[in-house]
């Protein structure tokens, strides 16, 4: 059992218990009245000088590294990322190994006006569902989690509800599927979903088989300003970041340091 397949366990037990205490119908029924999904793509693609843009993590604990930070207050991390520029923010949810809830979605959905990335292993419609009744604007797919058949109908059931798919890929095969699957916003995890060791170097093998018109996400591994420019220097048009900014001590100023270097200007005359 690989440790993507422990986790979507844990994933069915959990999503069991929600499932019998809220069903199918009275989530579509508060999906109905939550405010349209955001455009996440404008949000994500940078403005007219299409800066390099951050998704700021809201990050408790992770099967690699466990606790990483007590983050008592979600929405005022949120709010700091906000306020620094990010462009939006994912949320993990995922309870047993990164200590989420969607209760943090609902606390972040409540603080920000950035799009809200609902970060978790979908592997039912139902959790689609949750992510819209919880005001999420971009749902991540995992690839790997996905027979092709069910990525391309999960990644349409997304759009049909207005939000954006981030569609995850660990190698080119996987990408190759996502644009199949018709993902227009794509990213390439450099963690080994096996090992969980971070290669960064998977990103730069990876992203030249996406389109150009495709919104291309470099996930993790960021340590600091340095990655965020590496990255954008091989392709990356977003970055999202979670261990770095939630145990940096200052969230709020490491968020403006990497948003200012997605906005470097020798990345202006890159062609992304
Ligand atoms: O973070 C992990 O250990 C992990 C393990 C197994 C599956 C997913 C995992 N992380 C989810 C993510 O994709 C990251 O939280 C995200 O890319 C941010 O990564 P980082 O900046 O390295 O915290």
């Amino acid at each position: 059992m690989t440790v993507l397949d422990e986790i979507i366990a844990g994933v069915r037990e959990d999503l069991a218990l929600r499932e019998a205490r809220v069903s199918l119908d009275q989530l579509k029924e508060r999906a109905s009245r939550i405010p349209s999904a955001r455009n996440a793509e404008a949000a994500l693609r940078g403005g007219e000088h299409r800066s390099v843009t951050i998704i700021a993590e809201c990050k408790r604990s992770s099967p690699s590294k466990g606790a990483l930070a007590q983050i008592a207050d979600p929405a005022a991390l949120a709010a700091s990322y906000e306020a620094g520029g990010a462009a939006a923010i994912s949320v993990l949810t995922e309870e047993r190994r990164f200590k989420g809830s969607l209760a943090d979605l609902d606390k972040v959905r409540a603080a920000v006006d950035i799009p809200v990335l609902r970060k978790d292993f979908v592997v039912t419609p139902y959790q689609i569902w949750e992510a819209r009744a919880h005001g999420a604007d971009i749902v991540l797919l995992i690839v790997a989690a996905l027979e092709q058949t069910v990525l391309t109908s999960y990644i349409e059931r997304v759009h049909s509800l207005g939000m954006t798919a981030l569609v995850e890929a660990h190698d080119r095969d996987e990408a190759l599927r996502a644009i199949d699957a018709g993902a227009r916003v794509i990213g390439v995890n450099t963690r080994d979903l096996k090992t969980l060791d971070v290669d960064r170097g998977v990103f730069e093998q990876v992203v030249d088989v996406l389109p150009h018109d495709v919104i291309r996400v470099a996930e993790s591994g960021v340590r600091g300003t340095q990655d965020v420019m590496n990255y954008a220097r091989c392709g990356a048009d977003t970055v999202l970041v979670g261990e770095a900014l939630v145990t940096s001590g200052d969230p709020a100023a490491s968020i403006r340091d990497m948003v200012a270097i997605g906005q470097h200007p020798s990345l202006d005359a890159m062609e992304r």
